[in-house]
């Protein structure tokens, strides 16, 4: 028999977080379906102009895309679309042992009010302004809470888990960047980002973490990025034990509430992570950064990452091809400068522009998803785990874990002007900072030259 989620259930989800598009709740109660799980439900923007990861139903353009698999195309609903895409094209790229495609369980519409009711107090101030529960949809997604390790953890066992988001971890070469973008070659696009987000009041410092250390295969590289991490976590870094969110802040974005601090973070490890005060932490981020390295996901997700070789500045043109409008980008440029440097890409066939595309939207869900890394120490001399291991050296401890990458949905083919428009603007705001900061290193050795002579 089919279970429906009814009123009466939603006493049993607590809220876990958030990001853009979804609202996640862990499963508190001990129906045995449930145990372990978390519960992922669709968002709807306020105000109809929020972004919103896919529209209703796969858009004519989006059919065409995604023509060789059929059951995309066919789902009624953006929801079933995004799950179909998790499990027929991210799923084999990433590999199975890395990805979960979760679950649709039937909803009421009486148990996602109820759901929100419970937990909107606990959820970020911006994300209740931009956007409340769909309450039209009638499914939620059931998937393992990967901060947990299943069947529970046995008495006095603790499980800590850590959620990284990487973002894009290498440095796009495409030849259709245009020289007003150079900057794009040499600076990532998390580290330009930054000076927008900071601009727009999105972020209150800087972040020093660059994606490129993180996916650079080097052990002391992936230290540095799980140290500048921690120090900056934003909406790129969390730490959960047994579930509890015990660092970085709560309910996604850039800016977000709830931060649990160092301080406390030192504490909570006691009795996972072994090592006197102050040493627990830098041994857990030594552990962390350990199992990056060895675990080898950084490269199964870089070269998805990869599959955007045009970069935007190219995969836009095929774009407009695809949907059968004038090309703005080229417009905008005028008719000499764009037919010599883009009529390689407006002459492909459509089934080339497809694959451009296409390989561009899949390389953007790569871009944004997240991983969790979760730990559990290893009792003495137990054999047998099915997980792998891993030895942190400093304090003698053996650790099994597991990966798991989340938030795997399918952008929207719709999102290609945004991320045009986006692009540029980050573009143009860290060439102002960077202007804007030799302009006041000028002035001040003009002034230090003066004051001396
Ligand atoms: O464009 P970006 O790099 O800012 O990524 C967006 C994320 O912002 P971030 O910079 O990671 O804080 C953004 O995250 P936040 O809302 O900032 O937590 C979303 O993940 C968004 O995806 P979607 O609209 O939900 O499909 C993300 O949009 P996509 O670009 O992945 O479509
Ligand atoms: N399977 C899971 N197990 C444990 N925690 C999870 C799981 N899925 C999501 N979460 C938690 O819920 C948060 C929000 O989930 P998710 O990133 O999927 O939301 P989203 O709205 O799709 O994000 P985005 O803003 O990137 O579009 C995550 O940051 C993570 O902390
Ligand atoms: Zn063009």
């Amino acid at each position: 028999m089919e279970v429906v989620l009814e009123k009466k259930d939603a006493a049993d989800w607590v809220y876990r977080g958030e990001g853009a598009a979804n609202l996640v709740l862990a499963h508190k109660g001990s129906s045995p379906a449930f145990i372990g799980k978390v519960m992922r439900i669709q968002k709807a923007p306020r105000n109809g102009s929020v972004r919103s990861s896919s529209p209703t139903a796969l858009t004519m353009h989006e059919r065409l895309l995604w023509k060789d698999m059929e059951d995309i195309v066919a789902s009624s609903n953006k929801e079933l679309a995004s799950q179909l895409f998790v499990k027929h094209v991210m799923l084999p790229l990433l590999g199975s042992e890395y990805v979960d495609s979760g679950m649709r369980v039937p909803a009421s519409r009486e148990f996602l009010e109820s759901v929100e009711k419970n937990v909107n107090c606990q959820r970020p101030a911006s994300r209740v302004d931009a956007a409340k529960v769909d309450t039209q949809c009638d499914y939620v997604l059931l998937m393992s809470d990967h901060s947990l390790f299943p069947c529970g953890t046995q008495e006095g066992e603790t499980c800590i888990s850590v959620e990284i988001k990487p973002k894009c971890g290498f440095l796009p070469s495409s030849k259709f960047i245009d020289e007003g973008n150079a900057i794009k070659r040499r600076i990532t696009r998390f580290r330009m980002h930054q000076a927008l987000k900071l601009h727009d009041g999105e972020v209150s410092e800087y972040s020093e973490y660059d994606p490129l250390d993180l996916f650079s295969g080097s052990k002391d590289r992936i230290h540095k990025a799980i140290k500048d991490l921690f120090a900056t976590p934003q909406n790129n870094f969390r730490v959960f034990l047994n579930g509890s969110l015990i660092f970085g802040g709560l309910g996604g974005g850039a800016k977000s509430t709830n931060l649990v601090i160092g301080g406390e973070f030192e504490t909570a490890l006691k009795g996972v992570i072994q090592g006197g005060d102050g040493l627990r932490t830098v041994n857990f981020l030594q552990l962390v950064a350990e199992t990056v390295h060895r675990s080898g996901v950084m490269d199964q997700l870089l070269e998805i990452q990869k599959l955007d070789n045009l970069d935007i500045d190219g995969a836009i043109h095929a774009y407009y091809d695809i949907i059968s409008e004038p090309c703005m980008v080229c417009s905008e440029m005028g008719k000499d400068k764009a037919s010599n440097r883009y009529s390689s890409l407006h002459s492909l066939s459509l089934d080339e522009s497809l694959k451009i595309v296409k390989d561009f939207l899949i390389a953007a869900t790569a871009k944004d998803c997240s991983l969790m890394i979760s730990f559990r120490p290893r009792k003495d001399g137990s054999t047998g785990s099915p997980y792998k291991n891993v030895y942190l050296e400093s304090t003698n401890q053996f650790f099994d874990y597991k990966v798991y990458f989340i938030d795997l949905d399918l952008k929207s083919l719709k999102k290609m002007e945004e991320y045009y428009e986006l692009d540029k603007k980050i573009v143009s705001c860290y060439n102002e900072m960077v202007e804007t900061k030799e302009r006041l290193n000028k002035s001040t050795s003009t002034k230090a030259f003066q004051t001396a002579h």
